[in-house]
């Protein structure tokens, strides 16, 4: 039977992983979990999910078909080094590190194999990520249609051009954190105000899940959707007028651009590396 190996035992396996398992892709005695050296947390992932969890590269790798790279990007060079003997072009690796190319993945492999690039977000543990997904250049259709169902069994997947990644993992890879951190400041800010804190919880939580319902079943716009609670001289008004004020917009628009920097940041900080490690060896 060929598995799916995961390559990192973090938050983003485990959403995947996770996913996975409850839309029945994978069952838990198909997914190998490894990570470089928390044995405690190999051990809570393979009891929370059934999996099977190695560090014996060599032999984990022999029965997978496709191995997920979920380790920190600052790993790339050491991690790719240490498993490019016991990865072969008939794996399909889909890496969902941030900022990395497929062209840097491959030139650390070191061999023409299939490499898919892909940016989910942690909601994929409820099947509801947002994943865009780009193919590198040794991958045929059969690679992709089968990233695409891997990702569409945890969420909603587009194809993009690679050099929409950064973008990407700065928009909807980080983007849950910024809902949350909407949601820490209201609960907050209620709190302040002399709610409890389950009550605040209770009534912020329906109103997110409300408004996102509104704006995918709605044909209104969010501006429009917006309009609709906003009455002259009303409360949302009085609070949107100080959102404005205190540059909420382009609070928001900076956050995306750094965010998107950053990931094109760790992807040159790579490249450097890999292009410093080769002139080395001449
Ligand atoms: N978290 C998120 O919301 C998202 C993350 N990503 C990307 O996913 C990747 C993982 O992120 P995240 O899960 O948050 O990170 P974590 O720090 O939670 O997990 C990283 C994992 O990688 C393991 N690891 C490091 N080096 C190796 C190695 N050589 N061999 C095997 N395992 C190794 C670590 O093992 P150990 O603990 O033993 O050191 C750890 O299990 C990152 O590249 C990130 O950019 C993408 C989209 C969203
Ligand atoms: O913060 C990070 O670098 C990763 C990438 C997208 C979400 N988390």
């Amino acid at each position: 039977m060929s598995k799916i190996v995961f390559i990192g035992a973090g938050s983003m396996a485990e959403a995947m992983i996770s996913g996975l398992i409850e839309k029945k892709m994978y069952s838990g005695k198909e997914i190998i979990v490894t990570n470089r050296s928390n044995d405690e947390r190999l051990q809570e992932i393979s009891r929370l999910y059934g999996v099977t969890t190695s560090r014996d590269y060599t032999k984990i790798l022999k029965k997978a078909s496709v191995v997920v790279l979920a380790f920190k990007p600052k790993d790339v060079v050491e991690s790719l080094s240490l498993l490019k003997e016991d990865l072969s072009s008939d794996h399909l690796v889909i890496s969902v590190i941030a900022g990395v190319s497929t062209d840097s993945i491959t030139n650390l492999l070191g061999f023409e194999g299939p490499v898919i690039r892909a940016m989910p977000n942690t909601s994929a543990s409820i099947g509801q990520s947002a994943t865009a997904i780009t193919s590198g250049n040794w991958t045929n259709d059969k690679h992709e249609r089968l990233a695409c169902a891997l990702f569409e069994a945890i969420g909603k997947v587009i194809t993009v051009d690679e050099e929409a990644m950064h973008l990407v993992t700065g928009l909807s890879g980080s983007g849950p954190a910024y809902f949350y951190y909407m949601i820490e400041a209201m609960q907050d800010a209620a709190v302040q105000e002399g709610m409890t804190e389950e009550t605040a919880r209770e009534l912020i939580f329906q109103t997110f899940v409300g408004a996102a319902g509104m704006v995918k079943a709605s044909n209104k716009t969010p501006h429009q959707l917006r309009k609709d609670i906003t009455s002259p001289n009303g409360t949302t008004e009085a609070g949107i007028k100080m959102l404005q004020q205190e540059q909420f917009k382009e609070s928001i628009s900076s956050c995306i651009k750094i965010a998107k920097n950053r990931s094109e940041e760790m992807g040159k900080d790579i490249e450097e590396r890999l292009a410093a490690s080769i002139s080395s060896r001449h």
